[in-house]
C-alpha cells in the first residue's frame, strides 16, 4: 500500500468536516537542494474527532501540523478550517508543543490569563476563568508559581490549560507528552481524554508511541516514510472511557500489532 494514492475523504464519518487538508505538498529548500517533506496529503478532520498521527521520524508529521496551524505555508494544495482557507495562525486553532512554550516571566495563572486576554476577557473575570482552567488540570494550588518551579508534567498541564483557555475549535498537539516519564504521561493521557469528552474539541495529536495513539484516538493516521503521505487510516472502535486495563484487551493488542507492523515497514524504508 505504501506509495499508493489514497483518497481518505470518504471515511465513514457523518460528523461535519472541521478541517480539510487538500492535496498538500511541502518542499523545503535546503543546502542540498529541494527536499519533499509532504507529497500530496489529503485528509478530512471531523468535528470532535480525536485523530492521532504516527509514522517514522522525519516523515513530515510536524510539517503537516504546522501547516494546519498556519505556522507554515504549503508549497501547493491548501488547508481549510470551517470552510475558510488557512492563511496563517488563528484563534480557531490552538497548538501545544512538546516543549511547553510557557512565558517564564509570568506566573502559572498569568500564563493562562494571557490566552483569555487574547479573547478580550480582562481583570477579575480573566483571573476567575484562569482558575477554572487550572482546576481542570489540577494545578489550582500552583497558580502563583512560576514555570521554573514546576515539573515537566506540570508545565505541560499549564500549556494544555492555556490552550483550552484560548477556546480553539481544534487542538493541534505535537508530541505533547514526548518528554515526560511513563507515569506522568499515562496520567496526562487520562486527563486529556476526560477533558476531550467533556469539552468536545477536535484533536489532532502527533505521537511516536503506538500505544498512546490507540488509547487516545478514534482514528489513527499512519504516515509513510519521506516524502510523507498517508499510508493508512485505522478506526479505533474501542469504547471510551479507556483505561490502562484497555491495553490488556485482545482488541487493543491486535490493533497495536497491525499499526506497529505498518510503522515498522515504513521505518525500514527510512533505513534503506
Ligand atoms: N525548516 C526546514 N528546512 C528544511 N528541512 C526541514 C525543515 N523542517 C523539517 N525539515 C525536514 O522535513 C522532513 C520532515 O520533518 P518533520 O519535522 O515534519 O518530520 P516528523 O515526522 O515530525 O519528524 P519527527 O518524528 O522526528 O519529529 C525531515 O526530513 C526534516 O529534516
Amino acid at each position: 500500500m505504501a506509495g499508493e494514492e489514497r483518497d481518505l475523504t470518504n471515511r465513514d464519518d457523518s460528523r461535519p468536516v472541521r478541517v480539510k487538508v487538500d492535496n498538500v505538498k511541502k518542499i523545503y529548500n535546503t543546502r542540498n537542494g529541494e527536499m519533499v517533506a509532504l507529497n500530496g496529503v489529503t485528509l478530512d478532520i471531523h468535528d470532535n474527532e480525536f485523530i492521532c498521527v504516527v509514522g517514522p521520524s522525519g516523515c513530515g508529521k510536524s510539517t503537516l501540523l504546522n501547516i494546519i496551524a498556519g505556522l507554515l505555508e504549503p508549497t501547493s494544495g491548501a488547508v481549510y478550517c470551517n470552510g475558510k482557507e488557512v492563511k496563517g495562525t488563528g484563534t480557531d486553532r490552538g497548538v501545544v508543543f512538546q516543549q511547553y512554550a510557557l512565558f517564564p516571566w509570568l506566573t502559572v495563572k498569568k500564563n493562562v490569563m494571557f490566552a483569555l486576554e487574547m479573547r478580550g476577557i480582562k481583570g477579575k473575570q480573566a483571573e476567575e476563568e484562569a482558575m477554572k482552567y487550572l482546576e481542570m488540570v489540577q494545578l489550582e494550588k500552583f497558580a502563583e508559581h512560576y514555570p521554573k518551579e514546576l515539573s515537566g508534567g506540570m508545565k505541560q498541564r499549564v500549556a494544555i490549560a492555556r490552550a483550552y483557555a484560548a477556546e480553539p475549535e481544534v487542538l493541534l498537539m505535537d508530541e505533547p507528552f514526548g518528554a515526560l516519564d511513563a507515569q506522568t504521561r499515562t496520567q496526562l493521557q487520562t486527563e486529556l481524554l476526560e477533558t476531550w469528552q467533556r469539552e468536545k474539541k477536535t484533536c489532532f495529536f502527533i505521537t511516536h508511541d503506538v500505544e498512546e495513539a490507540i488509547i487516545l484516538a478514534q482514528t489513527v493516521i499512519i504516515m509513510s516514510a519521506r516524502p510523507g503521505r498517508i499510508r493508512d487510516i485505522v478506526k479505533i472502535d474501542i469504547p471510551y472511557p479507556r483505561t490502562q486495563e484497555t491495553k490488556m484487551t485482545k482488541e487493543f493488542m491486535e490493533l497495536k500489532n497491525e499499526i506497529w507492523s505498518q510503522v515498522y515497514q515504513e521505518y525500514l524504508e527510512v533505513r534503506k
